[in-house]
């Protein structure tokens, strides 16, 4: 890894990790000053939008072989919340309050700001045990946590894509052509029990790679 290369990918982090933390905390006041979470969306929407969609970067950095990333795992991840937050949440303020964003938000949330730190003290060879073992262990409750939250509000949403006809249109048309967003979110569910089993075994992969004694063990031997 060149000094170019580091650089960027310690930068990206960086901000990652601090803009995470940002919507984290917005949330945390948010919830403090009003008592309930009614107005969560109101008050991380703007940040969680633009270092959600940041992300896109993740799938490039990996498809440029900038860090050793799954391409393929990277983009069903990112795709997903993308689809989550653009498809859904944005055209549909009916999901905005729902427990399905508070569980999004505190499961995307805390992963996130642990997984840029751990990127970013990992380059400088500097992550402590604790956040390693955090990084490499919360995913098994906020894994399954996030992927509930995000059904939710799939399943919110559709009563009110296809009463709205949201970004659908019928026949006849001068292309002859008909498109019901409706299907395609009933179509998403299923891509969510074929993908979501792989992405959560290959966490429990990674967790025995990095956790195991033997990991550990090289890990300190190496300092
Ligand atoms: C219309 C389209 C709809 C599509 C719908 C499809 C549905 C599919 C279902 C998907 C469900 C996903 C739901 C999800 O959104 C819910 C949640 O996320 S809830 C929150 C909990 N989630 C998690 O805990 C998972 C987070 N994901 C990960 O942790 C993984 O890292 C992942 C991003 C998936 C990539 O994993 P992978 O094992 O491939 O990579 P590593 O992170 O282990 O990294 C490999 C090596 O590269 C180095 N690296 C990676 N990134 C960086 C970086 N930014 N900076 C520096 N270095 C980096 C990393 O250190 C590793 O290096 P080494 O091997 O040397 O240790």
């Amino acid at each position: 890894m060149n000094g170019l290369h580091r650089a960027y990918l310690l930068l990206y982090n960086v901000i990652l990790a601090a803009g995470w933390a940002s919507i984290g905390w917005a949330a945390v006041r948010e919830y403090n000053q009003s008592g309930h979470v009614n107005h969560l969306f109101r008050a991380t929407e703007k940040s969680l939008f633009i270092f959600q969609t940041a992300a896109v970067l993740e799938v490039l950095n990996a498809a440029l072989g900038l860090v050793k990333s799954s391409v393929m795992i990277t983009a069903f991840q990112v795709a997903s919340r993308l689809f989550l937050i653009w498809g859904v949440l944005s055209p549909v303020p009916q999901t905005q309050n729902s427990l399905g964003y508070v569980l999004i938000l505190c499961a995307w949330t805390v992963t996130e700001v642990i997984r840029y730190t751990f990127y970013a003290l990992n380059q400088l060879n500097m992550t402590p045990y604790l956040l390693t073992y955090l990084r490499y262990t919360l995913f098994i409750i906020l894994y399954p946590m996030g992927v509930t939250g995000e059904l939710i509000c799939i399943a919110k949403a559709l009563p009110v894509v296809l009463s709205a006809k949201l970004y659908s249109w019928g026949l006849p048309n001068a292309w002859n052509l008909s498109f019901d967003y409706y299907y395609v979110l009933i179509g998403v569910i299923p891509l969510y029990v074929i993908f979501f089993p792989q992405l959560y075994s290959h966490m429990f992969r990674q967790r025995k790679k990095i956790l195991s004694p033997r990991s550990v063990d090289k890990e300190v031997k190496s300092r």
